[in-house]
């Protein structure tokens, strides 16, 4: 080979070198990757370009060593370092490790540090080659990565939580109940294994809310969440299936006798609250399914547990109740009722009937008495005694009392223009209405609207809501009458008045109730009860209604005893204002 070719091959390999380092040093510039080597018997540390830049030195200003390295590395790291070159000269491996490196500004610097010992032929540790690689971004978008996750799976508990539990009384909520008792059921029907269930509704809870507000509710309502898991036993199951109402699920085998313990536990359930100086007993309304008696599905246990709850509430406030399959049907229809009641409400299938009351003085028309009507589109007339009690129990008496209020104003209204005299209408009003706060400023806005005068209106309050409320009645009824309204007591002698009580009562009127009129003039003890409440009336300076009336003799034995006022079937049957102006003008009106 000439020397002239030996020449140009070496030009060719060199140019093929500096190539070949040129690449290397860009592709370790892009993988932020530098290479190192240790001569462990010299100590002489040689870094590569890539190697400064990642410790932040400048190469002309610092000369590499071991001890320069380590004065490099995060002291929570130096261990690290150590322990793995340490271990790899003696277990003659290959290291790979995570740490950190603080450059001189202060900033860290995540890198992955590989390193290999090679060894003389004695097994002398000759010398170290490794790299070390920048990974902070990579270690940044990890670590927002484990964050991010942390996230998603904190608000994926979260979320279950709230799908599982209830936020207010932390009790499981009905979603959980409900798969609970799918559970229980399945391997209950299995084992066969009776159980029972308990629905539990709060008496009197929207009373609490109206007129406490949502945040003593929700006082409440904890108190009676953590009652239920002190009272129960351990094992039972409790959920609040949603607003006041809680579920219970008992396995009978905790119980000898399930109707003593359900007793027993609603004893230890209720407590006492003092509102304002008034009592407020938080007493449950409950029913009582078991399981196979009362259903074999889940639907139909719960459906029927629903059904004995409100038997339960229809028999009053603190009362339990065993499911009876013979008072499903009925209830249902009250359930059915109730939802069309909302519908009647909304479409207005009410109209108010009028039934006049006489002067037994002067046999003139008095006055009428407002009676409502619901007026089925399928089930045709339907009688206040079956849907106002449901009203009164749902609170939809405040929109149907409110209603026939308005309408009977109205009415009033248009017979000042049809008639020549001024008439008098009474109303009645419900115990929920009169608890109500704002009942009499509703029916002062109502009466000044319409633009009647107030003396044209007389509410018939009946005696036990009057009684059994006594201090909210009297506090209203002042009301009213400063207002010019009359005050009648409705249905008097059937409930327990308290004559102390009477004779501080501002009541204008007393209606006797037709139960001690019917009998007239066959029973001696009606007769005696009537005469007895005339003469109370009148000693104490208020006048006095008999209704019900349906005979000559019914009416004469009244006269006699000198009631004031009549009303019954024997003058005329309610009816709707086009019969009752035309019964007006047929009639004398008392001058
Ligand atoms: N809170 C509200 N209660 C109301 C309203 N409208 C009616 N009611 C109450 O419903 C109960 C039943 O009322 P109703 O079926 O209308 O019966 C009244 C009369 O029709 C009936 N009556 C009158 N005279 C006779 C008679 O000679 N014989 C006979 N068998 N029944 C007769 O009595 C009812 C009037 O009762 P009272 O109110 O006690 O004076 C009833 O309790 C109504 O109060 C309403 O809008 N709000």
């Amino acid at each position: 080979m000439s020397i002239v070719r030996i020449a140009a091959k070496n030009a060719n390999t060199k140019q093929m070198l500096a190539h070949t380092e040129m690449l290397l040093k860009e592709s370790q510039s892009i993988a932020q990757l530098g290479t190192w080597e240790w001569d462990i018997t010299t100590g002489f540390l040689f870094w590569s370009d890539q190697i400064y830049r990642i410790f932040g030195v400048q190469k002309a200003k610092f000369e590499a060593s071991y001890e320069g390295f380590l004065s490099f590395i995060h002291p929570d790291d130096v261990s690290l370092v150590q322990d793995a070159v340490n271990q790899a000269v003696e277990n003659k491996a290959p290291y790979k490790i995570v740490h950190r490196i603080i450059q001189p500004e202060g900033k860290i610097i995540h890198v992955e540090e590989r390193g290999k010992v090679y060894f003389d032929e004695c097994n002398k540790p000759l010398k170290m080659i490794g790299t070390v690689q920048d990974i902070t971004e990579k270690h940044l978008i990890q670590l927002a990565m484990e964050k991010a996750n942390q996230t998603i799976l904190k608000n994926k508990e979260q979320l279950n939580r709230l799908a599982y539990y209830d936020y207010l009384t932390e009790l499981p909520n009905r979603n959980y109940f409900l798969q609970y008792l799918e559970e229980r059921l399945a391997e209950c029907s299995r084992t066969n294994t009776p159980f029972s269930l308990l629905f539990l509704d709060l008496d009197g809870f929207k009373e609490i809310n109206d007129t406490q507000g949502h945040a003593e509710g929700d006082r409440v309502l904890k108190t009676v969440s953590e009652k239920l898991t002190s009272v129960l036993p351990q094992e039972a199951m409790i959920s609040r299936l949603g607003g006041d109402e809680f579920a219970i699920f008992i396995n009978n085998s905790l119980s000898q006798d399930i109707e003593h313990d359900i007793q027993h536990w609603l004893d230890a359930l209720s407590f006492r609250k003092i509102y304002d100086g008034i009592e407020f007993n938080v007493t449950f309304s409950t029913g009582v399914v078991s399981y196979p008696n009362d259903g074999k599905s889940l639907s139909g246990l719960i459906k029927n547990a629903d059904i004995a709850m409100y038997q339960a509430k229809a028999l009053g406030k603190n009362q339990f109740r065993i499911f009876d399959p013979k008072l499903a049907e009925r209830q249902e229809l009250r359930i059915r009722l109730q939802t069309e009641l909302d519908i009647a409400l909304k479409e207005e299938q009410f109209e108010v009937y009028y039934q006049p009351k006489i002067c037994l003085n002067s046999n003139t028309l008095l006055e009428a008495e407002a009676l409502v009507r619901w007026k089925h589109p399928l089930r045709g007339l339907i009688s206040p005694l079956e849907f106002i009690p449901l009203a009164e129990e749902t609170g939809q008496i405040h929109e149907l009392g409110a209603y026939v209020f308005r309408s009977t104003c109205q009415f009033i209204n248009e017979l000042n223009t049809t008639l020549d005299k001024p008439v008098r209408i009474a109303v009645n009003v419900s115990v929920k209405q009169l608890l109500k706060e704002s009942i009499t400023q509703d029916f002062f806005d109502i009466i000044d609207t319409v633009g009647i005068k107030p003396n044209q209106i007389e509410l018939e309050l009946t005696e036990s809501a009057v009684m059994e409320n006594i201090v909210e009645a009297r506090k209203a009824i002042s009301a009213f009458q400063n207002r010019g309204i009359n005050i009648a007591l409705d249905d008097f002698g059937t409930g327990y008045s308290s004559l102390s009580y009477l004779a501080k009562l501002t009541i204008n009127t007393l209606k006797i109730d037709r139960e001690f009129i019917k009998d007239i003039p066959e029973s001696e003890e009606s007769k005696a009860i009537c005469r007895s409440i005339i003469s109370l009336a009148h000693s104490l300076g208020k006048s006095v209604v008999a209704e019900g009336i349906e005979t000559e003799e019914q009416l004469a034995f009244l006269k006699q005893l000198n009631c004031d006022i009549a009303q019954g079937y024997y003058f005329a049957k309610p009816m709707n204002k086009e019969d009752y102006i035309n019964f007006c003008k047929t009639q004398k009106t008392e001058s």
